[in-house]
């Protein structure tokens, strides 16, 4: 078991070079089981654990997969298997992502149920919902769900979301992109991972049109072919750089950002007193030395992401004031908050209301991550905090950021990985 040390105080300056989208990557792995033909080649692969779990399920679906550093090359043209085990399922949620890939190409599958997380319980009736309006019958056996198709090719719908889902626009999208006629989603999510996953789709032959919109049009083709595919760069680490150039008052380049992703990220933070100075795929970040506060909510695309909350949390814990932030999209993403407080921070929690008392000054402590962006969130905080923050659970954070401790040390941050044997003088 590993943890991080942060010793808060330390400025940070340099630049730092974003990774491909976590969130982009693993839909677009599981839609290159689609192609039953070619092979894909996917580049700008971040190095993280979750890309490692998906490439092992699509290794037992039956998949080559080659994982190459930054590289992933997938050949589905073999008969895959369409059974999606529980061990990997529940590793990681986005396993879920097979099943429109399978049902689109095979007209079955069976994946394993897979539970909520600790941000909120997490069903998944929209997606069920929506393949049967396609054509989909659905029963839940032994911990596995058990898709058939009659005739088993999807048919296009038209389907209405009650709510943009990220996970369930993709996974029908994928579904719909082998599917017999036309499928229109509406109320679809418009996430940039959406576009990406539609601009892979469409290389292999697809036909999805209005990605990016809340009203997504895919005519099902026959078959899709394996294709080159670049990744988009990961926003919410671009951002989580962002809140730590704020919070540390410094100013850093960031490379490879696309900040029209960003757009709600970077205006709440220029409300606050942040500057962005954009120069290609490179953005510098100058913040005032005094911010103001702020109330966020998130939302989804194009509104604030839930990805961000916690690092923006811990934003403004170093701005005097009172801040409110409001979750909406998981119910229960404010495991940060207890903590938060254990490092002297002031929050109050009402219903979906996190009531932020700015300024206190925060001190180290030996804190837990409990999701992946929390556990960056938390390092964040330790940044500014006196004396040493130490930060376990790291298993979330290797999910979702590669080297965030490295990037940051090369930054001026005073941080280090340490395994847990390691006896460290305070
Ligand atoms: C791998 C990946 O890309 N994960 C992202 C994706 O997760 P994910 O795709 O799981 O997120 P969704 O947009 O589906 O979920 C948002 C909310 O809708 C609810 N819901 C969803 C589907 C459903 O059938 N029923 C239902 O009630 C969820 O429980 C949650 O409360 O989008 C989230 C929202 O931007 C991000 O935080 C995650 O980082
Ligand atoms: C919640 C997240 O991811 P996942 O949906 O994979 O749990 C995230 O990336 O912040």
């Amino acid at each position: 078991m590993e943890r991080i040390i942060v010793k808060g105080g330390r400025k940070l300056s340099g630049s730092v070079k974003i990774e491909g989208a976590k969130n982009a990557v693993l839909p677009i792995l599981a839609a290159s089981l689609l192609a039953s033909e070619g092979k894909s080649v996917i580049s700008n692969v971040p190095e993280l654990s979750d890309v490692s779990t998906l490439a092992d399920l699509l290794s037992i679906l039956k998949a080559d997969v080659e994982v190459d550093k930054n590289k992933v090359k997938i050949d589905a043209s073999n008969e895959l298997s369409t059974n999606a085990p529980y061990e990997l399922v529940s590793k990681m949620r986005a396993s879920m992502l097979v099943m429109g890939p399978l049902l689109g190409r095979y007209g079955k599958c069976e994946v394993a149920m897979p539970g909520g997380c600790a941000i909120g319980s997490r069903p998944i009736e929209q997606h069920l919902k929506g393949f049967e309006k396609m054509g989909a019958t659905f029963n839940t056996t032994d911990g596995f769900i058990e898709g058939r198709v009659d005739g088993q090719r999807l048919k296009g719908a038209k389907i209405l979301l009650d709510f943009p889902s990220v996970g369930a626009t993709q996974n029908l999208m994928m579904g719909a992109a082998l599917a017999d006629g036309v499928t229109v989603i509406e109320n679809a999510a418009m996430e940039p991972e959406i576009v990406d996953l539609a601009n892979y789709i469409n290389r292999m032959g697809g036909k999805i049109s209005g990605a990016g919109t809340g009203r997504m049009r895919v005519v099902g083709v026959e078959k899709l072919v394996g294709t080159k595919h670049n990744v988009i760069p990961d926003r919410i680490e671009a951002g989580t750089f962002m809140i730590a150039s704020a919070i540390t008052r410094s100013e850093i380049e960031i490379q490879n950002v696309v900040i029209e992703h960003l757009s709600a990220v970077v205006s709440k933070l220029e409300e606050m007193g942040v500057k962005f100075v954009e120069d290609g795929e490179n953005v510098r970040v100058i913040p005032n030395e005094t911010l103001k506060e702020t109330d966020i909510k998130t939302l989804p695309h194009p509104g604030f992401p839930t990805d961000m909350q916690s690092q923006m949390m811990a934003l403004l814990l170093s701005i005097d004031g009172t801040s409110i932030v409001t979750e909406t999209i998981f119910e229960n993403r404010f495991m940060h908050v207890t903590e938060f407080n254990s490092m002297n921070a002031d929050i109050s929690l009402q219903d979906n209301h996190a009531v932020i008392r700015g300024g206190r000054e925060l001190h180290g402590a030996r804190v837990k991550a409990t999701d992946l962006r929390s556990a960056a969130a938390l390092i964040l905080a330790g940044l500014i905090a006196e004396g040493f923050t130490i930060v376990t659970e790291l298993k979330h954070l290797d999910r979702g950021y590669v080297d965030f401790h490295g990037k940051l040390e090369r930054l001026g941050a005073n941080i280090e990985r340490v395994s847990d044997e390691t006896e460290i003088e305070y």
